[in-house]
């Protein structure tokens, strides 16, 4: 299969410190922040930046819980592409228990590619309540944009044919982290 991978584990962490980092500066602490991973990959993203941005607190003699402001938003049933695609089933939604009325929310994804999964995410927010401001960080950003979307942190800009698949593996699900880019349907 004609496949190369652009984006190696220590690639992959140093992006992820570097947005929490990104996150914390942008937001002048991790007050009232909510990390919200639309599934799958980017659940498992928001639960790593959950953690750096407790690791970052806790070097400033601040104590963050992670799991306390980590969570996971289904936007399944929101897609506006719903017929188009083959049927996936809702993954769980996990709202941290403070809620999001006035919170800032952060989403965070793996690939922003047209925008339609964030645009959708809007959307699944919207019905949830009423945050304070919603930020969007992406491991990889590969252009293509169909919405007015744009991403506030962004791990790597990877230009991409329209083609190619950008995939992003991570050892939680796929045993180990790297993103690769190969020819779609290879
Ligand atoms: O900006 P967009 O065009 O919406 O593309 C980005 C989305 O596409 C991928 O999900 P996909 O639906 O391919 O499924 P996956 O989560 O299994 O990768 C990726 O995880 C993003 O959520
Ligand atoms: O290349 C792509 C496009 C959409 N979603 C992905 O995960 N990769």
């Amino acid at each position: 299969m004609n496949q190369r991978t652009v984006l190696q584990q220590d690639d992959i962490d140093r992006a992820l410190v570097r947005i929490a980092h990104q996150i914390l500066e942008h937001n002048r602490g991790a007050d009232e922040l909510v990390l919200l991973g639309i599934p799958s990959r980017g659940v498992q993203l928001a639960k790593r930046l959950g953690v750096n941005l407790a690791r970052i607190e806790a070097a400033e003699g601040r104590m963050l819980d992670p799991d306390a402001i980590t969570g996971a938003l289904d936007i399944t049933m929101y897609r506006d592409d719903l017929r188009r695609r083959t049927p996936r089933a809702p993954q769980p939604t996990r709202i941290p228990s403070g809620g999001l009325d006035g919170r800032t929310v952060v989403l965070v994804d793996d690939v922003l590619y047209s925008g339609r999964t964030v645009r959708a995410a809007l959307d699944a927010i919207s019905a949830i309540g009423r945050p304070r401001a919603v930020q969007l960080a992406v491991l990889v950003d590969r252009g293509h944009r169909e919405l007015p979307i744009r991403a506030d942190f962004v791990g790597k800009n990877l230009p991409s044919a329209r083609s190619e698949r950008i995939g992003v593996e991570l050892r939680e699900l796929d045993g180990e982290d790297r993103v690769v880019i190969s020819e779609e349907g290879a």
